[in-house]
């Protein structure tokens, strides 16, 4: 078995508002350096942990985690549309090793995804049926959320799963860094929205989807002129966040409680635990090496943005 991590903020914003030129032009190349390390290393087997945001998972019935035998990806904000090829008996091996290590994961054989899962398997992979994937969702919005220690503990039973495997494996996380869009809470909202946060938000009719998209856009141009319309970006915070994965310290995140991490960085922040689960599945395949470190906050994305990469000690570059 061999292991290869790579976690990516996603945004749905891209093409839709822009940072200038220059800022793109730097992002690009993160993503395609990142692609050229992940076709180097050919995985043979990809999984993908990601949030969701009332798309595919609501409050009719909301699990902390969820591991897909077969998932669709609803296409939102232009994002790729269709089905994953995701491994049935495989996913199947992975959530009874979860279950038997003692993390109660959910499965769905029906799992809707939106751009947290499509975005990087369109971006790293070229698509959404590029390779074999088993989809790991992390509710990373919906009180009550997980703890990081969870999801480390997820992440742990996930990487003892992926050690038994002859293959070689790609750990990829999807979210964060510190970022709050104006994603609603149901403790917050009108009945009408109430009722789509418990199910009726499922397969929205178009007009409802622009209308919902439309309200995310224009958040985010708000955001560029007031840095205050949302909750501030909070680089500090992304910045310690990463040297804490790049130090192997990702245990010391237990101690962060949700309630604080929501304060100091912003609700959606929680996405991170899709990275924290990630590099919990490697540390668990041995010492790992950080690398390809990248952060920029960005506020037409709505996104504290990063990047970061790593691989076993001494195992080579493919
Ligand atoms: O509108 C949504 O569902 C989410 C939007 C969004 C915006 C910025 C960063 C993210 O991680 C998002 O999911
Ligand atoms: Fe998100």
């Amino acid at each position: 078995m061999s292991v290869y991590l790579q976690c990516l903020s996603h945004t749905p914003l891209v093409g839709h508002v822009d940072p200038a030129p220059e800022v793109l032009a730097e992002v690009d190349a993160v993503v395609r350096e990142a692609r050229q390390r992940i076709a180097r290393f050919a995985p043979e087997l990809v999984i993908l942990f990601s949030p969701d945001h009332y798309n595919g998972f609501f409050y009719d019935l909301m699990p902390s985690f969820c591991i897909g035998m077969a998932a669709h990806a609803i296409g939102d904000y232009g994002t790729a549309a269709g089905p994953l090829d995701v491994p049935r008996e495989l996913a199947e091996a992975c959530a009874a090793a979860v279950l038997e290590a003692g993390v109660d994961v959910a499965v769905s054989y029906r799992m809707q995804v939106d751009h947290g899962f499509a975005q990087p398997l369109e971006l790293l992979l070229g698509g959404l049926e590029c390779c074999p994937v088993i989809p790991v969702f992390v509710n990373a919005v919906a009180a009550p959320l997980p703890s990081f220690q969870r999801a480390r503990l997820l992440g742990e039973a996930i990487g003892r799963f992926t050690r038994g495997l002859d293959r070689r494996v790609l750990l990829l996380a999807s979210g964060g860094l510190s970022h709050q869009p104006p994603v609603p809470e149901l403790a917050k909202v009108d009945a009408r929205m109430a009722e789509r946060l418990l199910g009726g938000g499922r397969n929205l009719p178009a007009d409802e989807r622009a209308a919902r998209q439309q309200r995310v856009i224009d958040a985010a141009r708000a955001f560029v002129e007031d840095p205050h319309s949302l909750h501030p970006l909070n680089p500090e915070w992304d910045q310690a966040f990463l040297d804490l994965l790049v130090g192997g310290r990702v245990a010391e995140l237990d101690r962060l409680s949700n309630a604080d991490l929501s304060r100091l960085a912003g609700r959606s922040t929680h996405e991170v635990k899709t990275w924290v689960a990630a590099f919990a599945a490697l540390s668990a395949c041995g010492p790992y090496r950080a690398e390809a470190r990248y952060y920029r906050p960005i506020p037409e994305w709505i996104a504290g943005f990063g990047a970061l990469s790593a691989r076993p000690v001494g195992q080579a570059d493919a």
